[in-house]
């Protein structure tokens, strides 16, 4: 029995998929757990599901050989140490559609908010006063729109914003099709100099760390917004909180943190805490009911895919094998060192014991080779010791 388990309060629509499959053994957790807990929940553990907060590195994958694939059930893969999963044989999976539009319309909300300075009034009238003004409140209509990051999020962000009157600006490092009426910066400090409110929608990790540094924000408009519902490494929280206190910026929404509490019942540390006109939510831009209802969904579809035929579509750090029927031929997955002459060896072992491959699919990706070999008959256990004891394996199992 494949025993899976789920971190992080992963909605209920994965585990109908489990089930629906007849993958019953399935362990759940409310919360993300430290180091030592991770590592005791997951032994045994076949398959593991986790959000954004579970951290998977090279040291507790090498304590858990028997893992075969992970699920990240959101977008955000940079939890995971990628490089040393795909060397170990095990297939990342993520959710790269279903929490977008929710962040892109918490974006939109949030331009909105801070350019009317709601977050401060609805704070004073909770306090007991009535400062009924239009001082530093301005419609969004009009307005410059800038958008780091112009993909899935991004680029929904630029449709709503224009639907709400916004000209829009976007800087990539990639070519991307500009949606609408959006036009494209040749330069980040381009995007800045224009924007009256930026929003960054780029993947964590080195690639953008501090991307928004001091020099960034002071090359920012004087009286601008800035929105980070992207990571929270992508800025230089202390440059920002001086850019806020010196009014330089006039607001600013935060959806992460570089170091984000553990769970429920602890307090964020942040110099933005109780600043005037910012608003700080708890990493909550994909949260919403459809889109964890859908991301339990695909996640666990791509994970009992997998399990039922070896396709690893969509993996984020492993050679992609496209879904094919196995039309009742036993089926070998082989994963290994991607040196020359790898298939021939795996091949010859095959034909050696009589084996026919009636359909073979090879995919490599870097230093890993995948191989999804389907078969006439059965495949006995001396045949997948001889493949397993192969120099070249990785790991081999059979379907
Ligand atoms: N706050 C939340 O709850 C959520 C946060 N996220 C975060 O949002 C990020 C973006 O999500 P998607 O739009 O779906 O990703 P995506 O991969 O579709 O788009 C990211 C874009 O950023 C661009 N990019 C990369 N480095 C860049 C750089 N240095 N400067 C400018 N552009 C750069 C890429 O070329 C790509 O077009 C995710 O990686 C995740 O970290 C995603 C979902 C929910
Ligand atoms: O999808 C992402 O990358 C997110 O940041 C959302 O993470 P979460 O599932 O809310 O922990």
């Amino acid at each position: 029995m494949t025993r899976i388990v789920l971190f992080e309060n992963i909605h209920p629509s994965a585990l109908e998929v489990f089930n629906e499959a007849g993958l019953t053994d399935v362990v759940t957790y409310a919360a993300a757990l430290p180091p030592a807990e991770l590592r005791d929940a997951l032994q045994g553990a076949e398959l593991v599901g986790i959000r954004s907060r579970t951290h998977l590195d090279a040291e507790l994958f090498s304590a858990l050989p028997q893992l075969r694939a992970v699920g990240c059930f959101c977008i955000g893969t940079n939890q995971v140490d990628l490089n040393t999963a795909m060397l170990k044989g095990i297939p990342v999976f993520n959710a790269p559609f279903s929490n977008t539009r929710s962040v892109a319309e918490l974006v939109l909300g949030e331009t909105i908010l801070l350019l009317r300075r709601i977050p401060e009034k609805n704070d004073r009238v909770h306090h007991g006063h009535w400062d009924k003004a239009a001082d530093g409140a301005f419609e969004a209509r009009g307005k410059t729109l800038g958008i780091v990051g112009y993909g899935n999020i991004g680029s929904q962000v630029g449709i709503l914003a224009e639907a709400a009157g916004m000209r829009v600006v976007f800087y990539d490092v990639e070519a991307k099709l500009p949606l609408g009426n959006a036009r494209a910066c040749t330069s980040l400090h381009q995007l800045l100099e224009q924007a009256d409110v930026v929003t960054l929608h780029v993947p964590g990790g080195s690639g953008t760390k501090n991307l928004v540094n001091a020099k960034a924000l002071q090359a920012m408009k004087p009286g601008s917004i800035l929105i980070n519902a992207s990571r929270g490494t992508v800025v230089d929280i202390d440059a920002l909180h001086q850019a806020l206190q010196s009014g330089h910026l006039s607001g600013a929404a935060i959806d992460v943190f570089p170091v984000e509490p553990k769970g429920r019942d602890e307090a964020l540390q942040s110099p933005l805490i109780g600043m005037r006109n910012v608003i700080l939510t708890p990493h909550i831009g994909g949260s919403t009911q459809e889109s964890q209802e859908n991301i339990g969904r695909e996640v666990a579809e791509k994970l009992v895919r997998f399990v039922k035929s070896g396709t690893t579509k969509g993996a984020v750090n492993f050679p992609e094998v496209p879904y094919q029927d196995a039309g009742g031929a036993t089926r070998i997955l082989h994963v290994h060192r991607n040196v020359p002459g790898a298939l021939g060896t795996l091949s010859g072992v095959m034909a050696s014991h009589g084996l026919n491959i009636v359909r073979q699919q090879l995919q490599t990706l870097g230093e890993v080779g995948y191989v999804v070999s389907d078969v006439e008959g059965e495949v006995s256990d001396a045949v997948m010791a001889e493949l397993r004891a192969s120099a070249i394996t990785i790991r081999c199992d059979r379907i």
